[in-house]
């Protein structure tokens, strides 16, 4: 009972809050939790126009939450009776409209396809007034003109349209939502309407979360035409890699002997090819991980500041990480299972054979070899050692479990383990080459071995990484990352203290006619012939300590000029009074804002 009554009460509140042009108003009423928003408001009576496979899946859904459905379509004596759900009021559209109005419902789902909207028309009289939801999804992904919901609200002006529920397949309606996290994204014009929506999507089990007015709509009716957006970088890099590395791997092993030799390779093809490649495909993915924040760090090292945003490519492979991460754990996992099948394999078993009787016949009774054992041994334990860590990132990645960290054990799962694991894959991989990168036969056609090649990504980033570790970089991008700022960043009120004259010199230069630089204009003008050995050597100091100075600086986003005259005793003294005028008349014809000063002027550098 009390629910209803604040149901009744915040809806109320709602509405006049929204009439209200009063900002100060606070958003969120204080006194009572957000989530008290009441399920039984909401029309308990609701009209589906359209009979099709979204109707029946929503009427079905509403019978079974308490609602009375009325479905309209064009014709219901077509439909087959067992096809409508027991319990549904089939009529025609009229008939289920004014069923609608006469039980006092306002909710009208337009369950039809948005081209079929403008055979509505003649039913405006009895959608007036009514709240029309707008369940249709967008045909194309086209991120601009209007969207149907937009179409729909001109066609019927007097009714006011929701978008809505289009996210929800007509499966999912009948199946019902198991977990909390099936959002309905809701928006529209008429916030009472959204009310009324938002409320008939809990009574039904599924969370609403409201996008805004209808401007929203075609992002709504475009989100579920999306295939995996974030992915299509990350896999498109990932497949490259391999076709790249399994041509090389094929070109050097099976192809080039098979021509120059006829030597037949062609069955490796099907495994050991995929597995040379594998292996050097997630190597290169994992470094690539690692590679933009390296980029992002030597890039805040260079510019001494935090501020400036990373260039646009920069950001988008950020953005990439996780995915590229998750694939390259996909590769590495895959090589995993390969590498375990490759001694079950039928061509495994014939080259052991062969191996023993070869040995037999040389006579030879053990063929232990310590070396060997070693480069095994070490090379499958850092393998298992990196794909187990590996696969802790993937883990971290999921959101379920990346939530449950703070931010600082995040940050050390993604960037301390992270690599932890592309060091142990590293020495996985070096372990697997041995010395065998020193060995020519390693170069058949003189072309380098594939773990050699998959190495050099890898490496970079880890000798990146290691640069960046040693005292100098790492304080300094410390630093950086508390919103420290070197000097050439700082606001130009700061500056003022600052010797700037170059740079203003350069400013001036443009505005000064016959391209003379002010200093030089100040200099020549007030140059006393008698004087003219003092001033050269005054020139030739002029680095430790100037006559002139010039400072520039802003205030109130006005560009100013500040013009100190060197007043220490010396054979230049008068200077000032010769200074002085030409500086007045010099700011008249620029476009400057000049304050004279006289003091002793020392330069920073
Ligand atoms: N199916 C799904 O899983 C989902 C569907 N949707 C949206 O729901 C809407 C309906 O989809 P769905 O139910 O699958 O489609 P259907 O083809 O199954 O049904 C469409 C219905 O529209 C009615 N209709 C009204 N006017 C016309 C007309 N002039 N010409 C043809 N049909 C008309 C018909 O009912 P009658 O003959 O009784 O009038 C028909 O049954 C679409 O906009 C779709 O984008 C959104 C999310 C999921
Ligand atoms: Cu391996």
């Amino acid at each position: 009972m009390t629910k209803r009554v604040y149901s009744a009460s915040l809806s109320r509140d709602f509405e006049s809050s929204v009439k209200m042009d009063d900002l100060s108003a606070p958003l969120l009423d204080p006194r009572e939790p957000v989530d008290t928003l009441p399920l039984s408001v909401g029309d308990p009576v609701v009209c589906i126009l359209g009979s099709g496979d979204f109707s029946r899946s929503l009427s079905t859904r509403l019978l079974s939450c308490g609602c009375r459905v009325v479905m309209g379509s064009r014709d219901p004596g077509r439909l087959a009776p067992d096809l409508v759900p027991a319990g549904v009021e089939l009529k025609t559209q009229a008939q289920a409209l004014e069923a609608l109005a006469e039980a006092g419902g306002s909710l009208v789902f337009l369950a039809l396809y948005p081209e079929h909207y403008p055979s509505l028309l003649p039913l405006k009289a009895l959608l007036s007034g009514r709240t029309l939801v707008d369940v249709s999804n967008a045909s194309a992904l086209q991120h601009q003109g209007q969207s149907n919901a937009q179409i729909l609200a001109q066609l019927f002006p007097c009714s006011s349209v929701v978008k809505g529920f289009n996210g929800l397949s007509a499966w999912t309606l009948l199946t019902g939502a198991h977990d909390a996290s099936r959002q309905v994204l809701v928006c529209g014009d008429s916030p009472s309407s959204k009310l009324a929506v938002q409320s008939l999507c809990r009574r039904l089990g599924f969370s609403a979360v409201d996008v805004g007015g209808l401007c929203a709509a075609r992002a709504v009716e475009e989100a579920p035409l999306h295939l995996f957006p974030s992915w299509r970088g990350p896999l498109l890099t990932t497949t490259l890699l391999f076709v790249c590395f399994y041509l090389y791997a094929a070109l050097a092993h099976v192809l080039l002997p098979f021509l120059d030799r006829g030597q037949n390779n062609l069955h490796h093809l099907a495994l050991v090819t995929v597995n040379q490649a594998l292996p050097a495909v997630a190597l290169v993915t994992l470094a690539l991980v690692y590679m933009p924040g390296l980029f992002a760090s030597l890039l805040q090292l260079y510019r001494g500041t935090k501020y400036r945003p990373f260039p646009d490519w920069l950001d988008h492979w950020m953005c990439a990480r996780k995915q590229l991460g998750l694939l390259s754990f996909l590769c590495a996992a895959l090589h995993a299972v390969y590498s375990v099948c490759l001694s079950i394999r039928r061509a495994a078993g014939y080259m052991i054979l062969n191996a023993a009787f070869r040995q037999v016949k040389q006579g030879v009774a053990d063929s232990w070899e310590e070396a060997q054992v070693w480069r095994s041994d070490l090379y499958l334990s850092s393998g298992i050692l990196g794909l187990g860590v590996l696969s802790v990132l993937a883990l971290t990645s999921l959101p379920s479990v990346g939530h449950t960290l703070n931010w600082r054990e995040f940050t050390f799962v993604q960037s301390g383990l992270g690599y932890l694991s592309l060091a142990l894959s590293v020495a996985h991989v070096l372990f697997f080459g041995w010395d065998m990168a020193l060995h020519s036969w390693a170069y058949p056609y003189f072309l380098p071995p594939l773990f050699l090649l998959s190495l050099v990504l890898p490496c970079c980033v880890l000798i990146g990484r290691l640069l960046l570790l040693a005292p100098c970089c790492a304080l300094r991008l410390h630093k950086i990352r508390r919103g420290w700022e070197s000097s050439r960043h700082q606001p130009k009120e700061r500056a003022e203290t600052q010797a700037l004259s170059g740079d203003v010199q350069k400013k001036v230069k443009g505005s000064v006619k016959h391209g003379k630089s002010l200093r030089q204009r100040i200099y020549s003008s007030v140059r006393p012939e008698s004087e003219s050995r003092e001033w050269r050597r005054r020139r030739r100091r002029r680095r430790r300590r100037r006559l002139i100075s010039l400072f520039s600086f802003q205030t109130q986003g006005k560009a100013k000029v500040k013009v100190v005259v060197n007043t220490e005793p010396s054979p230049t003294r008068p200077l000032q009074q010769h200074v002085q005028p030409l500086v007045t008349s010099l700011a008249v014809t620029l476009d400057w804002d000049f304050i004279f000063d006289t003091g002793t002027v020392r330069l920073h550098h």
